[in-house]
């Protein structure tokens, strides 16, 4: 038998940002998978939403209103958890946000903003949840959502790309220190995905043909593609995959010239 198990019937996640977009869509994704799903961002309606969609699949949801940027706040949420559940085997670092600034423009307050969001609130997830997951003899798996900004130069601003490429490094370095704990530590790099985020700037007609031009799928993606590879990762399918970022782009980050 050569085809592992892309489930994830008994598994316990954790989703930052999960009350829309990309989030919303990947802590659905893992209950279809059969995780149960803790679901964690600021605003209460939308994660109730999330979590009713959830219910409908027959698995089970924890709510955690949060600000993952507030140390204290992840360390209540990541407690409530534990506390529920005991095991937390998955955990998707996908809280984020950008302001969109020049460079020569950037205050210091967008610098922090943007950093500890999307950057800070990732690491201290990983590191208390990380310690969770050292005691488990299963281990556990760490997926983080960079971007391919992380990776190539884009126009959508300095600060949020040096998070993006930031939160790769980061992978690589806790996949290096806690793989002996059977960790797995891997990031995703999206290109354009419609949602709130990008939901503008995607309704532009001529910058979704400046995206397409540099697309050799010659599309933005759909949510379910990025679903597929985070299931992947968090699954027995993805077991010896560490370290690595995953570039779910249509083939962006190919480009050359
Ligand atoms: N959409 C795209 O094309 C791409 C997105 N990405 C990345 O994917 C991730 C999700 O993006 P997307 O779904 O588009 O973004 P959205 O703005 O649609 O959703 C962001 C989510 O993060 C939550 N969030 C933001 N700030 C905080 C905070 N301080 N505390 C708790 N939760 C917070 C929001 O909830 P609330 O405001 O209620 O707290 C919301 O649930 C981000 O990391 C983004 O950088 C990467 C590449 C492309
Ligand atoms: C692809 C990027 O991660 C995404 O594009 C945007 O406009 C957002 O602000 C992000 O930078």
């Amino acid at each position: 038998m050569f085809l592992p198990s892309f489930r994830l019937d008994g598994k316990r996640a954790v989703v930052t940002g999960a009350g829309r977009g990309i989030g919303r869509a990947l802590a659905v994704g893992l209950a279809e998978a059969g995780a149960d799903v803790a679901l964690i961002a600021r605003t209460r309606e939308d994660l109730e939403e999330t979590a009713s969609i959830i219910h409908e699949l027959g698995s089970r949801t924890l709510i955690l209103q949060a600000d993952v940027t507030k140390r204290k706040e992840v360390q209540q949420a990541v407690a409530q958890v534990q506390g529920e559940w005991k095991n937390i085997d998955i955990l998707i670092n996908n809280a984020g946000m950008n302001i969109r600034s020049k460079a020569l423009e950037v205050t210091d307050e967008e610098w922090q903003t943007i950093m500890d969001t999307n950057l800070k609130s990732a690491f201290m997830f990983a590191q208390e949840i990380g310690k969770i997951m050292k005691e488990q003899p299963t281990g556990g798996r760490i997926i983080n959502i960079s971007s391919v900004a992380g990776h190539v130069a884009l126009r959508t601003g300095v600060v949020y790309a040096s998070t993006k490429a930031a939160m790769i490094q980061m992978t690589k370095v806790l996949a290096m220190e806690w793989g002996q704990y059977g960790i797995n530590v891997n990031s995703i790099g999206p290109w354009y995905f419609k949602t709130p985020l990008t939901a503008k700037l995607l309704a532009d007609e001529d910058y979704v043909r400046d995206i397409l031009a540099v697309t050799p799928l010659k599309r933005v993606g759909e949510l379910p593609e990025l679903v597929g590879p985070v299931v992947f990762l968090s699954s027995e399918a993805g077991s010896y995959v560490s370290g690595q970022t995953l570039f779910v782009d249509g083939g962006m980050t190919i480009h050359g010239f």
